[in-house]
């Protein structure tokens, strides 16, 4: 250790990342400071997933309130509040926010408001301040990237969506990714008219093809607006109206669109402005990421990076495992590596999407001919009697030579939650003959994926890049309902939730 230093680590940013570090290592005993320039608990807690969640929770009992009736309930015309979910929601970031400050507190971390930025490999300037320590650790997370468009200042990040005046009569989304599908599904189910434009034939590039599919058919069907394909060329401000002019997608251009607000959600890149990256000569990735090996160590060695600003997987659970991986590595003599495999992951859309391991893609890129998929859309009981379609869908995607489940996915209400036990079993090794040897708990949508029919040898269901209809699934009834299962199998009729 280094003699005379002002503390034992120095955390950059209270975000998730930090604040876990930072607590983990003043509990074996280290003198940690923490700096944060914005609010304790980072994107997470005051622009991430916590608000976003309360507001989705929010959008989500419009379809509630719309399938009552069908139940027996005489709810009325329902009302919705805007400025009163915002209250709720802000109250409980400052809630959550004082429980993180507390936190620090009883554990002797020393809390410093202000911008750090490095001075040396061992030296953070906070101010007028200069701090020492052997060892620093950046977490300073991501911001979001606005696309270099003429007027593309009348946009708004996800940051001010989350925390609007009022909401808009309309809405363009611009963007295809989590962000923007996640915004464009809360806006719709809160009775804003949504167009979502994006550069793709299908929302969320990357993810399962039939999971794609399907909730651009659902979103489509609930009312989303969606312009595949096209790419925004400038946003005109005429009063209280923008106008985003469009290019299609041969380069053409294409029918503007007009909302009164509308929201880039055109990605996020990693925080490190101002950091004073350059006086150390911490290396940079290519997206500009700090690049760091899998114990999260920079180029220099007493400097560290945990979380989005590393630009590995920019998700809560990855930047909390890599800072308790991190404390074990540098301050409790146990090298401990980051596994960003098999990691669930679930979206606030409607219906609620969530998969864990490899889409068809790319495990046919991975795997060639010897995938196979299993998939059903499984009618839920809500569904049944409200006859509203839910969209929902439950795939498979399996290695067919070992039989290893390589992937699953979810479309439909509950999946985050469903997501999280599958996710165990892929990292077991589960073999598809073991999730039909499993019964399932009925009735759910759950089950529906321990009672998927056998593949088609040879057939995919799945759909190449321009994404066609999908095909029928093999096995399915010609409504669309699951066929029958094998005997002594119970019925795979999905629950609206269990
Ligand atoms: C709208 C939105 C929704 C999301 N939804 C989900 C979700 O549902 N599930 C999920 O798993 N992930 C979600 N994420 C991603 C998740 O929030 C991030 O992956 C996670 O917060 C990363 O943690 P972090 O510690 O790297 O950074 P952060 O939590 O962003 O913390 C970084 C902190 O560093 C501070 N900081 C920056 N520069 C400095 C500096 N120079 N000096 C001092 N402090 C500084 C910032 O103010 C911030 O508080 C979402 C993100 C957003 C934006
Ligand atoms: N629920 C969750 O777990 C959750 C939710 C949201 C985000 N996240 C995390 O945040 C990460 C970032 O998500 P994101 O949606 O911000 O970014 P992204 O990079 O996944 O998507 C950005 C989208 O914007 C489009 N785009 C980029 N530049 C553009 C331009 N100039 N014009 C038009 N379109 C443009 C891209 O084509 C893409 O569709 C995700 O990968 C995920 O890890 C997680």
């Amino acid at each position: 250790m280094m003699a005379g230093a002002d503390f034992d680590l120095i955390v950059l940013g209270a975000g998730a990342g930090g604040l876990r570090a930072a607590l983990l290592a003043a509990d074996s005993g280290r003198r940690v400071a923490v700096i944060e320039s914005g609010r304790v608990g980072g994107a997470r807690v005051a622009r991430g997933g916590l608000p976003k969640a309360l507001l989705a929770i929010g959008a989500g009992f419009a379809e509630d309130f719309a399938a009552a009736e069908a139940f027996g309930w005489q709810a009325g015309a329902a009302g919705f509040d805007w400025a009163r979910l915002m209250a709720a929601k802000n109250a409980e970031i400052t809630r959550q926010e004082t429980a993180a400050t507390l936190a620090l507190r009883e554990a002797g971390v020393t809390l410093i408001e202000g911008r750090g930025r490095l001075s040396g490999p061992r030296a953070v300037v906070v101010g007028e301040r200069v701090l020492t320590a052997p060892v620093l650790l950046i977490a300073t997370g991501s911001r979001p990237a606005l696309p270099d468009l003429p007027g593309c200042d009348h946009a708004v990040t996800t940051t001010e969506a989350l925390d609007l005046m009022q909401l808009p009569r309309r809405a363009v989304v611009l963007g295809g990714g989590p962000h923007a599908t996640e915004f464009a599904c809360i806006f719709n189910a809160l009775g804003v008219e949504v167009t979502q434009v994006m550069r793709a034939q299908a929302p969320l590039p990357g993810f399962d093809p039939d999971l794609r599919a399907g909730l651009a058919a659902a979103m489509e069907a609930r009312g989303v607006r969606l312009v595949r394909g096209h790419q925004p060329l400038a946003i005109e401000r005429d009063g209280a109206l923008n106008r985003v002019l469009l290019a299609g997608p041969g380069g053409d251009k294409a029918a503007p669109v007009e909302a009164e607000l509308v929201l880039a959600a055109t990605g996020r890149v990693p925080d490190t402005a101002g950091l004073g990256l350059e006086t150390t000569g911490v290396a940079l990735g290519p997206r500009g990421g700090i690049a760091v090996d899998a114990y999260s160590r920079s180029s220099v060695e007493s400097i560290w990076a945990v979380g989005d600003v590393t630009d590995r997987l920019r998700l809560t659970p990855a930047a909390l495992a890599e800072a308790e991986a991190f404390v074990h590595t540098a301050f409790d003599g146990c090298p401990t590596a980051v596994e960003h495999h098999l990691v669930p992951i679930a979206l606030a859309t409607t219906p609620a999407l969530a998969c864990v391991g490899l889409g068809e893609d790319e495990a046919r890129r991975l795997y060639g001919g010897g995938v196979e998929t299993h998939l059903a859309r499984p009618r839920t009981l809500r569904e049944r009697l409200t006859g509203r379609e839910s969209g929902a869908l439950v795939k498979l995607v399996v290695d067919r030579d070992e039989d290893r489940v390589l992937g699953v996915h979810v479309l439909g209400p509950g999946a985050a939650e469903i997501i999280g036990g599958f996710a165990v079993a892929l990292q077991c090794g589960a073999t598809k003959a073991q999730f039909d040897a499993t019964l399932g708990v009925h009735p759910t949508l759950a089950e529906a994926l321990l009672t998927l029919p056998p593949a088609v040898p040879g057939a995919a269901s799945g759909s190449g890049p321009d994404l066609p209809p999908v095909a029928a699934p093999p096995g399915a009834a010609p409504d669309g309902e699951t066929a029958a299962p094998p005997p002594a199998v119970a019925e795979p009729i999905a629950a609206e939730r269990s």
